[in-house]
């Protein structure tokens, strides 16, 4: 046998490799007897890094640094570190081997041959050569070309009417409001003034930065200025349900304030109410159970004049691709999304890679004398124009959601500052700093016990009652720590108080005092901490409170006609039950773990199960066999006939016919819809997430889970990720001290050919 497909194989049987990446390498070698060794190891290799979210595999790097390429474990490197000098130490050696080989088109240097169906793509620079597998170069093609397409067409603006409209949209502060003037430049206005140009307009912002406050009066702006406003088709959608829900929630809300503001100026309650339900993408573009292809696409595009995304970061390239041919060529396409955030399960970085240059605004002067004339924002060109993309391209900076340390948190995170020693004038605390300032005053509040210590102190029923009763305070007083205990190692004297800590932020974010047990989570679900005490008791007691009223009587039989007492009985319970489940899912999302990891004693799945037994022993939940009321579940897999998707999560409860009825409820935004749980085959269960899972949701109280080791799983991405789905407080548990200093310094950078076209 080849000996280089032997080694392959001896890798997956190892479990460093996939059986599919090897098998790759074995397709290859059928196909092209001739296949050097360089390219069978490319070929397993490429398909690996696939698996791993990358796009392509960057073969400069892989020849010259394989172990940092690679990332494996020990052991899988010493094997690599065994094998690697039987392969060419020079990249051009491995561009002609694979040049050499009939299954790759080589298209890197401007002479591609024929496309006669060739399974890899040789593209990229003749510097830096990039092998694609086939499916994914044609997918990043489609992207790179409609993007550029899109973002550079010059559609005709009156520059007087736009002028006006956003300054009425964006007004500048009165006299009496002069406490709070708007950033500057007002980044929100720029936005929409560079949307109204072109068809493609991206905006990425931090949470709370206002991009969908600015996308609400970016409709009003394309409505004011449309030519035909009452035809202007305008589609919302995101990656997830409840993303999707959200978004038309904050439009809603925005553009019924916006109404008020705008005096009837132009109808936006119209608007509103033609703008339909938020969709996935996948129900967006129709998707075809178990297939790749959608319903809409460039021959069927979609049906709009504006569509506007939301959680991009979340849309991977292939969907990307599928949207942009789905979307008419004269439409406009807003991208919303935070592009610090983690980048889709499946393999690209799309908004990353679009984004690439929108922290330094790569503004031509054009663009720049565009904006005076129309936003009157005076923008200096950059020394170095980008692409037509980065004209259209807005990065939101100031975030209003954010007012105390979860805000500083997410901005130390993603700036790798972890200690006051790291900080600059934009940055001004390190994340552990802010973490101990948190706990201290959490800790001298002193109504509550920490976790660790609270673990011996029997649950009773009323937690409430509990927490405030005089001798549990003064156990928690007497045991409550100093902040000393929360410093990580190595870590600087703390900071003094942050300027303007005379408005003390409250404990909105904690670190666990290690050392730390899964327990002490544990604890977290049932009593939450200190100045948060949002956790799954509120939903738990939410729903005995409900279960104990009078159940729902029975529908009657369809074929007699129940008198008009019964019938207004029969929906009032109805409407009683419907509004106590909303109740239930409402303080459910209270609370949430969220872990980095799915196994071992930090993952989701052991956390699931001991939150599960603990809340057993309490008496607040009580599991019977695999459903139960009150089992919180996430959908693991679409089911277009359900109406259930992926990342989907909800609560099994009573119907209103009884309590034997079980279903699974799930809310989107104010909509209510259930699933009987019989018909539910792809559930897993949901205290605890993983951080993956929770994008585009947000919870009162997230409390953020590290794992022991560090591994190169745990990056700055992820951690920013779980840090800001935190509405308003976040408790970090780090097992170790030390190891959120150690994500911060890992950041994530996925391989792809978007950035660079
Ligand atoms: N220019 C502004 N003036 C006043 N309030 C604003 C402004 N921009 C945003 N806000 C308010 O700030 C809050 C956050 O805005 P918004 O929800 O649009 O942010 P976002 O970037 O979409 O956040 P997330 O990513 O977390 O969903 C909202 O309450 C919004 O009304």
């Amino acid at each position: 046998m080849n000996p280089t497909l032997h080694t392959l194989r001896d890798w997956s049987e190892q479990g460093w490799l996939r059986r599919l990446d090897s098998a790759m390498a074995d397709f290859v070698a059928q196909h092209d007897p001739q296949a050097e060794p360089a390219l069978l190891v490319a070929t397993a290799l490429l398909a690996h890094m696939e698996g791993r979210g990358h796009v392509c595999l960057p073969l400069a790097d892989l020849v010259r640094q394989p172990h940092s390429a690679l990332a494996w474990t020990a052991q899988a490197s010493e094997a690599l570190g065994t094998f690697w000098p039987s392969l060419p130490p020079e990249p051009a050696a491995w561009v002609q081997a694979l040049q050499r080989s009939p299954v790759v088109r080589c298209v890197a240097d401007g002479n591609a041959p024929p496309d006669t169906g060739q399974p890899l793509v040789l593209g990229g620079t003749p510097e830096a050569p990039l092998l694609y597998l086939r499916r994914y170069w044609v997918y990043e093609q489609q992207v790179a070309q409609a993007v550029g397409q899109r973002a550079a067409v010059a559609q005709a603006v009156d520059e007087r009417a736009a002028r006006d409209w956003l300054n009425l949209l964006f007004p500048k502060p009165s006299a009496n409001n002069a406490a709070s003037p708007p950033p500057v430049p007002d980044w929100q206005k720029i936005a929409c003034a560079l949307a109204l140009r072109s068809r493609l307009t991206v905006i990425t912002g931090g949470p709370g930065t206002g991009k969908t406050y600015t996308a609400a009066r970016l409709l009003a702006l394309l409505l004011a200025t449309s030519p035909d406003p009452a035809q202007l088709r305008v589609a919302l959608a995101a990656p997830t349900g409840k993303a999707a829900a959200r978004l038309r929630q904050s439009i809603d809300q925005s553009l019924a304030s916006l109404q008020a503001s705008l005096q009837g100026a132009i109808d936006l309650h119209a608007l509103a109410e033609r703008i339909g339900k938020a969709r996935t993408l996948h129900s967006l573009l129709g998707m075809h159970q178990g297939s790749r292809q959608f319903q809409h696409n460039a021959q069927h595009p979609l049906d709009v004049d504006v569509l506007i995304v939301d959680e991009t970061s979340m849309v991977h390239l292939e969907m990307m691709a599928a949207l942009l041919q789905a979307m008419p060529p004269q439409a406009t396409l807003i991208l919303l999304g935070d592009k610090d955030q983690l980048a889709s399960v499946e393999a690209g970085s799309v908004l990353g890679d679009l984004c690439a240059h929108a922290q330094d605004t790569r503004y031509h002067p054009a663009t720049c004398d565009y904006l005076r004339a129309v936003a009157g924002e005076a923008l200096s060109a950059s020394a170095t124009p980008g692409s037509a993309l980065d004209q259209q391209t807005v990065m939101l900076r100031h975030s209003r959601r954010f007012g105390t340390d979860i805000g500083a948190l997410a901005k130390a995170v993603n700036a790798g500052a972890a200690f006051a020693i790291q900080t600059t004038p934009d940055v001004p605390w390190g994340a552990y700093d802010l973490l101990q300032r948190g706990t201290r005053q959490a800790l001298a509040a002193g109504t509550w016990a920490p976790p660790a210590q609270v673990a011996q102190v029997p649950v009773a029923t009323d937690l409430a009652a509990q927490k405030t009763a005089p001798q549990a305070k003064a156990k928690a007083s007497a045991r409550a720590r100093p902040a000393a205990a929360v410093q990580a190692p190595d870590a600087p004297a703390p900071a003094p108080e942050a300027p303007g800590s005379a408005a003390p932020a409250a404990g909105k974010v904690y670190l666990l005092p290690t050392p730390v047990l899964p327990e002490a989570v544990v604890q977290l679900a049932l009593h939450g901490r200190a100045l948060a005490p949002a956790c799954y008791g509120d939903y738990l007691r939410a729903m005995q409170h409900g279960m104990k009223a009078r159940p729902v009587p029975a529908a009657p039989a369809t074929n007699a006609a129940p008198p008009d007492a019964a019938s207004a009985a029969q929906t009032s319970a109805v409407d009683a039950h419907t509004a106590w489940v909303k109740t239930v899912l409402q303080a459910f999302d209270r609370f949430r773990i969220l872990c980095a990891v799915h196994d071992g004693p930090w993952g989701d799945r052991a956390m699931n199960q001991q939150v599960q037994n603990a809340l057993a022993r309490t008496g607040l939940l009580q599991p019977q066999g695999e459903w139960f009321a009150g089992r919180p579940i996430m959908v693991t897999r679409n089911d277009k006939a359900l109406g259930v998707f992926n990342g989907d999560v909800g609560v099994v409860l009573p119907a209103p016919e009884g309590k034997k009825n079980l279903r699974a409820y799930f809310l989107d935004g104010e909509q209510l819809r259930s699933v009987s749980v019989s018909r539910l085959a792809h559930v897993e269960t949901a205290f605890a997430m993983t951080i993956h899972k929770s994008q585009g949701s947000e919870f009162f109280h997230t409390v953020v889970v590290l794992p022991d080791a560090g591994g190169d799983l745990l990056t700055r991405e992820l951690v920013y990720t779980g840090i800001t789905r935190a509405k308003e407080f976040l408790t970090l548990v780090e097992p170790r001290p030390g190891l959120l200093g150690t994500a911060m310094a890992q950041q994530v950078k996925r391989a792809s050919g978007l950035s660079i076209k």
